[in-house]
């Protein structure tokens, strides 16, 4: 893996000519966790597309990108819906990436991920025979086949019952240490678990939380780590 890059955006954007947000200035320190929280509709998609390059429709009016750097080939995006391919099993599925750019998916690794993810024994079966958090973990799974260092998640564990969606945590923490991750999520339990930084996207900017001290993940039962989502519950209701 190459070296994971700080990601700056600052400026404007429109689809259409309809503005969906305005005068944004956003850091995305190098290897670190990132949460972005914030109303729906407030344009939190709209960011990580931009940095993953899959934004056409989006008119933008500033400047985006890697510190020091190229994005181009750097960047895994695992999007809000989980775009699995239905006439792929999974275990396809999760090596797509390679597949996609010529290469022989490494069968070992698609093994070991799928297990990670709890997913072993439905390595053969198509996405539409599988439940939603199910097909969420697949989406999970691809995205940590790909070894990019900078990660843009879209509420990546949403569909996950609690259990699942403490154990995927810890392993994205695992797998993703080091990497810059970008974490959209509306989940201030997570964000205070996972941000290294937490920043809540609102019309008027990006405002910014003080996380709680500590690595990632942090215990869901620490007393800050509760007092923080508590904060930022408060902080989110407001807007
Ligand atoms: N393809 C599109 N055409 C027109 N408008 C769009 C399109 N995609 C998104 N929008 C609009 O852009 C705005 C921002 O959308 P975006 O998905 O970035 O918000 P979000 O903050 O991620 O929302 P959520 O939390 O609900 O996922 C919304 O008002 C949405 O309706």
């Amino acid at each position: 893996m190459t070296l994971a890059p700080a990601l700056y955006m600052q400026g404007s954007a429109a689809i259409d000519g309809v503005p969906i947000f305005r005068a944004l200035d956003l850091h995305v320190a190098a290897g670190q966790w990132t949460c972005l929280l914030g109303s729906s509709g407030v344009g939190k998609s709209t960011v990580l597309k931009l940095f993953a390059r899959l934004a056409e429709h989006v008119e933008f009016n500033g400047e985006f990108g890697a510190e020091g750097g190229d994005l181009t080939g750097r960047v895994a995006l695992m999007a809000q819906s989980d775009l699995l391919l239905p006439w792929l099993s999974v275990s396809e599925n999760v090596a797509l990436g390679a597949r996609l750019r010529g290469d022989a998916p490494d069968k070992s690794k698609v093994s070991h991920v799928l297990d990670r993810v709890g997913l072993a024994d439905k390595a053969a079966r198509r996405p539409g025979e599988l439940s939603g958090g199910q097909r969420q973990r697949v989406a999970l799974a691809r995205t940590l086949m790909e070894d990019r260092p900078v990660v843009l998640l879209d509420e990546p564990f949403s569909a996950l019952d609690a259990k699942n969606r403490s154990l995927m945590q810890e392993l994205t923490a695992e797998v993703l240490q080091d990497r810059t991750v970008l974490l959209v999520t509306h989940d201030p339990v997570e964000a205070a678990r996972l941000g290294h930084a937490i920043n809540l996207m609102t019309d008027r900017g990006i405002e910014t939380v003080t996380p709680p001290p500590g690595t990632v993940p942090r215990a869901v039962d620490d007393e800050i780590v509760l007092k923080v989502q508590a904060a930022l519950l408060a902080r989110l209701r407001e807007d």
